[in-house]
């Protein structure tokens, strides 16, 4: 390990400068700081440390970042740790997953670190299996261009870089340096429940992959940069060629000639719709994927002269004859009913999806208010996906009497433009279950120990 990890750094030019180490005290941090220790001296790095306690395991993760403070400190080496109420603050921004709260906490911290020591590199310890997890998921779910490149080896991050040194090392290997080098890291538990999705992929497709291959996650490696390089080239001929096809373009609006778009190679096309799509957006939704690029190319192709499509977010694309326009339509109905077929997953309007399961296990806890669980017995079918209603109202948990939906919108801040399209549970009997992301029902009930339970789980696609 020692070796790569020395040519990763000479490779980038790693040498005279401060890194910041992400170090969450598990293993893949451990590690990674242990092994830039290693160079500190000959490359004249100077490292710190930072850490976030997300604050979601009260004294188990205050315990961790007491445990990475005092390794620090036996090494000599500077600590920044801080708690953040990250409860608190996904509490404040419904619209995003636990996860994602957490990660945009850390980034603004680390962002902070870099700037007050003048750091040039933020490390983080993501591995080779992380990368082929990841590449997967994303082509399982649709998405597009770079983003199947998976996770990047280094990026740009403020005025500095992101590196990720471990993208070549499977776990295993970073376990068996812990266990060489006598590191005792913290397993955060919580690790192995949050992320559902990633975790099918690891149990199921992971131990598959590696049987064929042992070392699989270089070839997904080699994937990840190629790709990533073919990739940038063809964005900038795109862009190049993308200008001499467009009729019109405002901030909220874009014209394209059909005849002249249709010239360009397929590569280009799909790469120019992408790239109309990034302009118009000002944040892409994440249910936007290459099935909406798919049935443009198609709508275009087609010999009938008119017809039109709906995007994510109100976003109309239109064609006419010759013309396709791209608008941001006002007023749309964002109404929806349906039902959820058990087990299932389903996606939502508003750029999330939402997992049904039959469990044998009920949690034992449950953290949020991205998941629902409760008997499968007690289900009053079928469970329907909806949006609200006037005069919608639900049993909260751990209260008495009902509340109005409506308030719990008002109370939680969510945008107006946002309240139209948010999903609500309800079972066979117009009971609401589930506000997924902001309020659970009393209805709710885990840690059963008898009978299979419905797992439902709210997340970004
Ligand atoms: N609480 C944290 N504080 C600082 N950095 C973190 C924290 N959590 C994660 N990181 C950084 O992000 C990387 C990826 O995090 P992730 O949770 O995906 O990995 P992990 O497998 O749990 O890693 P580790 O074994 O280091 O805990 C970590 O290796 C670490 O560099």
């Amino acid at each position: 390990m020692l070796e790569r990890f020395r040519t990763f750094l000479n490779v980038n030019d790693i040498k005279d400068a401060t890194v910041v180490i992400g170090v969450s005290g598990g293993p893949d941090s451990l590690a990674l700081l242990h092994l830039f220790m290693r160079f500190q001296q000959s490359l004249r790095l100077s490292i710190i440390a930072a850490h976030v306690d997300h604050m979601f395991r009260g004294s188990q993760s205050e315990e961790e970042m007491e445990f990475v403070k005092h390794y620090c400190r036996s090494n000599g080496i500077l600590c920044e740790a801080v708690q953040l109420n990250v409860p608190d603050f996904a509490r404040k921004h419904p619209e995003m997953s636990a996860q994602n709260a957490a990660r945009e906490c850390r980034y603004s911290f680390y962002s902070k670190v870099m700037e007050k020591h003048d750091g040039a590199f933020l490390a983080l310890g993501h591995h080779g299996d992380d990368q082929v997890e990841t590449i997967l998921m994303r082509m399982t779910r649709g998405g597009l261009g770079a983003s199947i490149a998976g996770i990047p080896e280094i990026r740009e991050f403020n005025s500095g870089k992101i590196i990720r040194p471990f993208l070549s090392f499977t776990k295993d290997q970073i376990l068996a340096y812990c266990l060489e080098h006598g590191l005792s890291p913290r397993f955060d538990p919580s690790n192995e429940k949050q992320d559902y999705t990633r975790n099918r992929f690891r149990k199921h497709v992971l131990p598959f992959l590696k049987e064929e291959n042992p070392k699989v996650h270089e070839r997904f490696q080699f994937f990840s940069r190629t790709f990533r390089e073919d990739e940038q080239f063809l964005q900038e001929l795109t862009i190049e060629k993308l200008n001499t096809v467009l009729k019109r373009k405002e901030k909220n609006e874009i014209e394209l000639n059909i005849e002249m778009f249709k010239t360009l190679p397929m590569p280009l096309q799909r790469r120019g719709i992408q790239l109309i799509l990034n302009y118009l957006y000002e944040d892409i939704p994440s249910s936007l994927s290459s099935i909406h690029i798919e049935s443009l190319q198609s709508l275009l192709s087609q010999k009938h002269p008119s017809g039109s499509l709906d995007y994510p977010d109100g976003l109309k694309v239109i064609k006419s004859y010759q013309t396709c326009l791209f608008t941001f339509e006002q007023n749309t109905d964002q109404s929806y009913e349906m039902q959820v077929q058990i087990p299932s997953r389903t996606a939502l309007p508003n750029g999330y999806i939402i997992t049904c399961e039959i469990s044998d296990r009920s949690p034992d806890v449950l953290s949020g208010n991205h998941v629902f669980v409760m008997p499968y017995s007690s289900l009053n079918k079928p469970l329907l996906i909806r949006t609200r209603r006037q005069g919608d109202k639900i049993k909260l948990k751990g209260m008495n009497g009902t509340k109005k939906v409506k308030d719990i919108f008002i109370d939680a801040k969510v945008p107006i433009n946002k309240r139209n399209s948010w999903p609500v549970l309800e079972d066979g009997s117009g009971n609401i279950l589930w506000l997924p992301g902001l309020k659970k029902s009393s209805f709710e009930e885990y840690g059963l120990t008898e009978g299979d339970c419905i797992v439902l789980e709210y997340k970004e696609q």
